[in-house]
């Protein structure tokens, strides 16, 4: 009889994580560079604004020169020049004297502050009247105010936002270097399972895997690339691996992960060279007959045939297995939402449940209504908006429990 399942916890298969290299790094335009992951922290060479600018459009000053000033009473300044845009006054400012100032401009030496235009009138050529005071740095953004000289302006490991990118390019870096997205390979098993634009024959179905899969490598900032169905047949899966593990980074079989006789995902990775089963087991649910294997360098994940627990398994484990490839060390990125528990959960100690659930809102509160149905119906999946975990220690929950919904990317 086939050893079954050396069952273990989540926790312990994400402490593996560690034992796999990380994907390598490329230099990318930083204009080409949202989503992907920094590899090396970004230092200001310089202050950003360099120089101290303008705010707003209106008369650079010394404040003090308009310290008292008032509708009633308003300070008359003299009019020592005009600053232009890109380039540095050539004149100075002195007390009781003001610059026309346009938004952005540098100031000239003499002045630390800038009177907005619609608190100033023009007297003549040469003068104008402020009716409010300024203080010191009033409208101005001095030098280094946004990013001083030295500073570490993004972190290695962060997942590169729009403003990310504005921060490099204003600290002057045109080129970043970020980690190479891992390329994950996708194999479908199963006599049964025939691809989405064939018509099923009796007893066969539609294969989702490959798709969701896919799906779910995309959100996980991963290249993925299906190396198509195989059928129960450990040579075909083989020759299928073996092509996915040459071209890819990480590989994912779905099916054929169990004990059955027709289930050779296990057999076939321990043929592998270099071949290490780190995990056939895991104490979740649905799930359970996880295989993660160290090929070489690379890794590779049997995962359950059915949809939902396929998915599951992607969510609690390869998900995180991918942004450690990946180089992000930005946690786990997963959004939560507290909910109401609506109906009672019922789980068996000793093994983590996900559960799917819809969120509705009901007089101003969310709550968590659990979808229950066998792990192969993916109607449960599409009309879940997350899943909360019922964790290894609890034996379910009780309606009205307040629990975190982890909210499935949109
Ligand atoms: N004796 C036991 N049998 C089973 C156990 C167990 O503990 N002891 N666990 C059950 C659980 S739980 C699951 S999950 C399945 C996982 O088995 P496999 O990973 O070997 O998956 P298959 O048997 O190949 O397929 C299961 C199911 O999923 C369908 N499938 C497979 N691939 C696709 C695809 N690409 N797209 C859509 N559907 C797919 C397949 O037709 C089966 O219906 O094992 C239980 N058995
Ligand atoms: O673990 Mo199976 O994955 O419960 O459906």
């Amino acid at each position: 009889m086939r050893e079954f399942f050396q069952v273990i916890s989540i926790r312990k298969v994400l402490d593996m994580a560690g034992r796999f290299p990380l994907a390598g790094t490329e230099e990318v335009e930083v204009f080409q560079a949202c989503g992907r992951i920094l590899a090396k922290d970004v230092v200001s060479k310089d202050n950003v604004p360099a120089f101290a600018r303008s705010t707003m459009d209106g008369y650079a000053v010394s404040a003090s020169s308009t310290f008292g000033a008032s509708e009633g009473i308003p300070a008359m300044l003299e009019v020592a020049g005009r600053v232009e845009m890109g380039t540095t006054p050539e004149f100075s400012v002195g007390p009781g004297q003001a610059a026309l100032m346009p938004t952005g401009g540098m100031l000239p030496e003499g002045t630390d502050a800038v009177v907005m235009v619609e608190h100033t009138e023009i007297l003549d050529d040469k003068t104008i009247e402020v009716y409010k005071s300024v203080a010191p740095l009033g409208n101005v953004l001095d030098v280094g105010d946004d990013v001083k000289k030295d500073e570490v302006v993004l972190k290695k490991g962060v997942r590169l936002r729009p403003q990310d990118l504005a921060v490099a390019a204003s600290v002057g870096e045109p080129i970043l270097s970020v980690y190479k997205k891992p390329i994950v390979g996708i194999v479908s098993t199963g006599d049964e399972v025939v691809s989405a634009d064939q018509e099923p024959g009796p007893g066969q179905i539609r294969d989702m895997n490959t798709y969701a899969l896919g799906g779910l490598c995309h959100q996980a900032g991963a290249e993925y690339r299906s190396y198509g169905i195989v059928g129960d047949d450990p040579q075909a899966l083989r020759q299928a691996c073996e092509k996915a593990l040459n071209e890819c980074d990480m590989l994912l079989v779905s099916g054929g992960s169990s004990v059955g006789a027709r289930d050779h995902t296990i057999e076939v990775i321990e043929g592998f060279e270099n071949s290490d089963i780190l995990v056939h087991g895991v104490s979740i649910s649905p799930g359970k007959p996880t295989i993660l294997a160290k090929v070489g360098d690379k890794q590779v994940w049997g995962l359950p045939g059915h949809v939902t627990s396929a998915m599951v398994v992607f969510h609690a484990m390869v998900r995180p297995f991918i942004h450690h490839v990946a180089g992000y060390e930005g946690g786990d990125g997963v959004v939560s939402v507290p909910a109401k528990l609506a109906r009672n959960v019922p789980s068996v100690q000793g093994r983590t449940d996900y559960v799917r659930i819809r969120l509705v809102e009901k007089d101003g509160e969310l709550t968590a209504e659990p979808i229950f149905g066998k792990s192969g119906v993916i109607r449960t999946m599409v009309e879940a908006d997350g899943f909360i975990q019922v964790d290894l220690n609890e034996e379910g929950l009780d309606p009205g429990t307040m629990v975190r919904v982890d909210l499935f990317e949109k």
